[in-house]
């Protein structure tokens, strides 16, 4: 089977190998140069609509751990922004580093963060989650860094369940969360077409990153820190550096909602 990991074996440098879209013309995550960015005036306001009600669960799942939502109706969306139409909101996860100089998988003109959210939604257009992840503008993933400052009380009731997720595999209930609380107070972003930062490295994915992080404190990403990529029984593995570096840009153009 297609198993990949972080490390030094069957890392980002081995996944060509077994996905070989890892060398395709539309790869993520990259480096993001503000001053080459264009203003696009033409790009819409994000709308995003989430429903508390819809999270489901959290998950470890051997690469990072995910909030899934449930999304057989239309209650947690997103729209506008570069997208046309809706896109439902699947899962969100995390990536984080094991030392606050990195983590995140976009940089902004080479700086990196220590964690960055993802928000992955897809098109509607589409009967279901599947069949969207394999085309072009199938899914939606929103991108937000995590700054080391003071702590996120809204990120806490997410760590205070890791305790329960901490090996690959398991997972808990996770309800009435709004995914919304997670986002700064300015919505402004940088867009490019790219993919999936993991394999399978889909190249179906509209990335738009905000340009303002959240904050995180050093304890809270002790939290990150405290999960593992192994499963119970295995040789315990800490769940650090789960990240994709910057990949070329290959002629994209990136596109600013902003001045
Ligand atoms: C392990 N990969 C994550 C889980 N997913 C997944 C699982 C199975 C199949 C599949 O493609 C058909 C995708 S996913 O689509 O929810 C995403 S999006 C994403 S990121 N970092 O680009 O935002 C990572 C993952
Ligand atoms: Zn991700």
């Amino acid at each position: 089977s297609h198993a990949w990991d972080y490390g030094s074996n069957d890392g980002p440098e081995k996944w060509a190998e077994s996905f070989p879209i890892a060398n395709g013309p539309r790869q993520s995550p990259i480096d993001i140069v503000p001053t080459q960015a264009q203003n696009d005036p033409s790009l819409k306001q994000l709308k995003l609509k989430y429903d508390p009600a819809t999270a489901k669960g959290i998950l470890n799942n051997g690469h990072s751990f995910q909030v899934d939502f449930t999304d057989d109706d239309n209650s947690s969306t997103l729209a506008g922004g570069p997208i046309t139409g809706i896109y439902r909101l699947r899962q969100f996860h995390f990536h984080w580093g094991s030392s606050d100089d990195k983590g995140s998988e976009h940089t902004i003109a080479g700086t990196k963060f220590p964690c960055e959210l993802h928000l992955v939604h897809w098109n509607t257009k589409y009967p279901n989650f599947g069949e969207a992840a394999s085309k072009p503008d199938g899914l939606a993933v929103v991108g937000v860094f995590l700054k080391i400052g003071s702590a996120n009380p809204r990120l806490q009731k997410v760590l205070d369940a890791l305790d329960d997720i901490r090996s690959k595999g398991r997972q808990t209930t996770f309800t009435n969360f709004d995914p919304k609380t997670l986002l700064p107070a300015s919505l402004d972003f940088w867009t490019y077409e790219g993919s999936l930062t993991t394999p399978p490295l889909l190249e179906s994915v509209t990335w738009i990153v905000l340009k303002d992080p959240i904050s995180v404190s050093p304890a809270q990403m002790a939290k990150f820190r405290s999960l593992l990529f192994t499963s119970e029984g295995e040789a315990p593995s800490c769940m650090v550096d789960n990240f994709r570096p910057p990949q070329p840009l290959k002629g994209r153009k990136v596109r600013a909602s902003f001045k």
